[in-house]
């Protein structure tokens, strides 16, 4: 909490820095007038008993002054708290973006505790700004407990102590805010399934399911059900919040009822002016106030900090992830990728992986094969520096992958996989984005994965925006989209790492002969160039008999290992695969 204030303060400070003191000062100033005017309705009360118009018509002032002040002021904090927050804020939404476009892992989209975090800050950082920013207003509230402690101590002592009847208050409703957002955390998951599938309804494939039966029904049931969950888990600590509100202000109106006897009996004694009567009055309704004004801002504020340590979280992942070592990339492969015991294992899941030990050697072709699960892609984002191991080693050419910047080891690798993105942008643009450096060199990229006979399909060629996200937007086929995710894997020239994960399941048989010859070819080019390793993920053996050297997985273990010839000849899994592929093609 100290720290997230901390960056509040910094970020205030960095972007805001006149405007941020400005809203203490105003802050500040605003929390003397309500003091002044308790005084200044002490002073005419005072002046009326005694006939005393020396001590009315100050009174009078100060009470007048004070009390527009208190009107205005609030409202000019209010706005300044506005302004700062918004401003503030869209610099941290700028940030956020950034993070969340360039975590160069995908452990955040893997676990869901992660997910719910990034999801709690995404496109949120001007509502978090707003929200820490009311943290001043607990600073006015403290400024006006010092005067307020003065003025009742000079009445009596005792009376000294009436602000510490707000103490019950706090506390309860501190630990109900904290009871509050850990409702909020537990609901999260019950409000994304239900999002999740509430979305999935507009997605064309499902739409497609959907209306043929009574499914979307279904689904509908479950949604509601999960939303109603999570509504009623916080509408429990809610409750919570009243009750302990509720307690509070028993406390303080008791309290306050028994200062405001007390200091009638020193008037009544004479051991007090009657109007000191109405000055612990007044103090006692600010008391009220001002709770209420503190409860209102912890709660916003607990809020906007909770979410600033999202944002910290979010911006310690990344810079974890970025850079890890400062060893540089080999410029070429000479022994290869080894993986030594290596364990993965998705948060507390049972591990999907297990006692992996492989070489990839320089300038192979590395197919990998196995049942659906049994663990291919999550080998893959290994290899890729997605996720990183839970325990064994990575290394390439000798060197730990950790040691390397992750981005400088994604851009010396080229990916395709079978749940390939579909990006809203100019067709060649699609394609460009797999090697920035090369935005628009991209024509034997289109060419090699087949989006240049898309390109051709399309109204304005390269230059038509794709998906309809946008008004502009074509739609496209599976395949024309996949045949564009193909090439934009080739716009990496000279790869040391080149992953195909079922790179061609949605192409007719003649385009995956032909992008399968592209990538053959490729793969030679980046041998000799770089000492590259083609690593191949498919279900279809007869891509993955020519593969130099042959992986079998098994229930995340590495079962068999070797040259299609040597699996053929041990008559193992992997022979009995192909024998069934075989057989299911004759
Ligand atoms: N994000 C995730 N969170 C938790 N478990 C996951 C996640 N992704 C995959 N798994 C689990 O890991 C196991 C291996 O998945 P993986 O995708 O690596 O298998 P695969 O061999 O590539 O399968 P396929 O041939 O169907 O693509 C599966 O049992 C799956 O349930």
């Amino acid at each position: 909490m100290v720290a997230d204030l901390r960056l509040v303060v910094n970020l205030c400070r960095r972007y805001m820095p006149r405007a941020s003191l400005w809203l203490l000062l105003l802050t500040c100033a605003t929390a003397l007038a309500p003091s002044t005017l308790a005084l200044g309705m002490q002073s005419m009360l005072d002046g009326v008993l005694t006939h005393s118009l020396a001590k009315v018509w100050p009174g009078v002032v100060e009470t007048a002054v004070s009390g527009a002040f208190m009107v205005a002021g609030r409202r000019v904090v209010a706005v300044q708290q506005t302004i700062v927050g918004q401003t503030v804020g869209t610099h941290l939404d700028r940030k956020i973006l950034n993070l969340c476009a360039t975590l160069p892992g995908t452990a955040h989209v893997d676990d869901p505790a992660a997910l719910y975090r990034v999801e709690q800050v995404r496109g949120l950082g001007v509502r978090a700004m707003i929200l820490s920013v009311q943290a001043v207003t607990i600073m006015r509230a403290l400024v006006w407990l010092v005067f307020a402690v003065i003025m009742l101590g000079t009445v009596h002592p005792l009376l000294a102590l009436l602000p510490a009847a707000a103490l019950p208050s706090l506390v309860l409703v501190r630990s109900s805010a904290r009871s509050l957002a850990e409702a909020r955390q537990q609901s999260a998951e019950h409000h994304r399934a239900a999002q999740h599938l509430l979305v999935e309804f507009l997605t064309p494939a499902s739409a497609k399911e959907l209306r043929g039966g009574r499914s979307g029904g279904y689904l509908r049931e479950i949604a509601r059900q999960r939303r109603e969950s999570a509504v009623a888990q916080m509408a429990r600590a809610q409750r919570r919040v009243m009750i302990g509100t509720l307690v509070g202000a028993v406390a303080l109106t008791v309290s306050c009822t028994a200062a405001l006897l007390f200091a009638a009996h020193l008037a009544a004694s004479h051991a007090a002016s009657p109007g000191s009567v109405l000055l612990v009055l007044t103090i006692g309704g600010q008391l009220r106030a001002q709770c209420a004004d503190v409860f209102d801002s912890l709660r916003m504020s607990a809020r906007g900090l909770e979410m600033i340590g999202h944002y910290r979280w979010l911006a310690a992942l990344h810079r974890e992830s970025a850079s890890k070592g400062g060893s540089p990339v080999p410029t070429t492969l000479t022994t290869g990728i080894e993986l030594r015991d290596v364990v993965f294992r998705y948060g507390s899941a049972e591990p999907t992986l297990e006692g992996i030990d492989l070489l990839l050697p320089a300038g192979a072709t590395v197919a990998l094969v196995g049942l659906h699960g049994s663990g291919k892609s999550t080998l893959v984002k290994l290899l890729l520096g997605m996720v990183q191991p839970t325990s064994g080693r990575i290394t390439v050419d000798g060197v730990p992958l950790d040691d390397f910047r992750r981005e400088q080891w994604c851009a010396r690798t080229t990916a395709a996989f079978q749940d390939f993105s579909r990006f809203p942008l100019l067709a060649g643009e699609d394609v460009g984005v797999g090697d920035l450096s090369r935005l628009t060199d991209i024509d034997d990229a289109a060419r090699r994965g087949g989006a240049e006979a898309v390109f051709n399909s399309l109204p304005h060629g390269r230059h038509t925006r794709l998906g309809t996200a946008f008004g502009d937007g074509v739609g496209l086929s599976g395949g024309q989209w996949q045949k564009i995710a193909a090439s934009r894997a080739f716009m990496r020239t000279d790869p040391l790492l080149a992953v195909l994960d079922e790179p061609t399941a949605a192409l007719d048989a003649d385009s995956e002969r032909q992008v399968y010859h592209q990538y053959n070819e490729a793969a030679r080019t980046w041998r000799t160039a770089s000492g590259g390793i083609t690593v191949l993920v498919s279900h279809r053996f007869a891509t993955v008999r020519a593969a130099d050297l042959i992986v079998v997985l098994a229930n995340g273990h590495i079962v068999e290992t070797g040259s299609h010839r040597q699996l053929m000849a041990r008559n193992g899994r992997y022979a009995e695969l192909y024998r069934l592929q075989e057989a299911a093609y004759r």
